[in-house]
């Protein structure tokens, strides 16, 4: 579909590259020719996904970095650490965390655990790069992973469409605040992706005959199914490459037609309170 060395040029940040999505757009940007930080909590996730088959066929040109996103300290200790090497000329805020509850039952520390890392970090992350960028006169594209829930909202995960839609609100000011200096916003509005921990922090399933995951789930998908990491890989990487450089400030939706006609949520509106405390047990 792409040109081998289409972002042959290209260095680029994934966050929550140890993550099912990040991992997968890393080893498309691999592909196509950039060189790849990955960076996440867990040094064994990030050591597993540099030896994954589709990233480890490429390790000259990939290294991980463990950083929490939530402390800017260590974010920006991390990118001194990655400038030290050469300037990087993407960033991609894909980490976020997430999960189902009441709304109403959240203590602060749990709304804080989901807006740290996906709305804080990406931010902290976005300012310190886009700051080098400025400082150097460099260019930089800043493409962050949302959620066709940053549009529709979603019930039970309020803090996380806050932080999504926080995230569009970046990406549409820093498109015309930095555009006069050479930085490209973008971001890509995923709908249901059937990773791992989506699957277990959104769809716990909690008895009833509910196996939880995202089965069922593409019944009211337009497209009638969920959407496959390879193309939402396959989108980031056009819209990192030389032919997009004219898109800025928008947001592209990728699920098949989803969120026109709901958020997915609709079907826990009808979860008894039972359902919710056994949930709620579990984690
Ligand atoms: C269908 C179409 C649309 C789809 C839309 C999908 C949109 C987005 C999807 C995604 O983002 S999927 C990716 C999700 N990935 C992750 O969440 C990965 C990272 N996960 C984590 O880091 C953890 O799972 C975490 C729980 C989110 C955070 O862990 P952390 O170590 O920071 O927190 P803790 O110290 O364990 O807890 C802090 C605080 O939070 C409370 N808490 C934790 N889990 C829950 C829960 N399930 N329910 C309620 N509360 C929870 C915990 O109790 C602590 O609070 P206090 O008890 O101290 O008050
Ligand atoms: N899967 C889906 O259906 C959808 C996903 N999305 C978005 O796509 C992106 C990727 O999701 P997905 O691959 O499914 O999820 P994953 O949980 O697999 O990936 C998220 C990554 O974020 C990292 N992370 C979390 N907290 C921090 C932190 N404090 N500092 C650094 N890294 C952190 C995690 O690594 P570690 O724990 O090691 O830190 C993890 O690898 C997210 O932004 C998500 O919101 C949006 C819509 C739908």
């Amino acid at each position: 579909m792409f040109r081998d060395d289409l972002l042959r040029d290209e260095r680029i940040l994934v966050t929550g590259g140890g993550g099912d999505l990040g991992r997968a757009m890393a080893a498309r940007f691999l592909d196509l020719g950039a060189s790849v930080v990955l960076c996440g909590r867990s040094p064994e996730r990030l050591d597993a996904a540099l030896a994954a088959p589709a990233i480890a066929r490429h390790a000259e040109r990939a290294t991980a970095l463990p950083c929490d996103l939530r402390d800017p300290a260590a974010v920006a200790a991390m990118m001194e650490r990655i400038w030290q090497d050469g300037p990087l000329t993407v960033l991609v805020n894909n980490a976020a965390a997430n999960f189902i509850a009441q709304t109403e039952r959240l203590s602060a520390r749990a709304a804080d655990a989901i807006l740290g890392p996906s709305l804080h970090g990406a931010l902290y992350a976005t300012l310190e790069a886009g700051r080098r960028w400025i400082d150097a006169g460099d260019r930089g594209t800043v493409l962050s992973i949302l959620s066709t829930s940053a549009r529709t909202g979603r019930a039970f995960t309020a803090p996380s469409e806050m932080a999504k839609a926080g995230l569009e609100a970046m990406t549409k000011s820093l498109a015309v605040e930095w555009g006069p200096k050479g930085i490209r916003m973008v971001a890509i509005a995923p709908g249901a992706f059937e990773t791992e921990t989506a699957a277990r922090q959104l769809r716990p399933g909690a008895g009833d005959g509910d196996e939880g995951g995202f089965a069922g789930l593409a019944e009211w998908i337009p497209d009638g199914r969920l959407g496959r990491t390879d193309e939402l890989a396959d989108l980031a990487a056009f819209l990192l490459s030389g032919p997009a450089a004219h898109i800025t400030g928008e947001t592209i939706a990728i699920d098949g037609g989803a969120h026109l006609r709901s958020s997915g949520a609709e079907d826990l509106l009808r979860w008894p309170q039972e359902k919710w405390d056994a949930v709620r047990q579990r984690r």
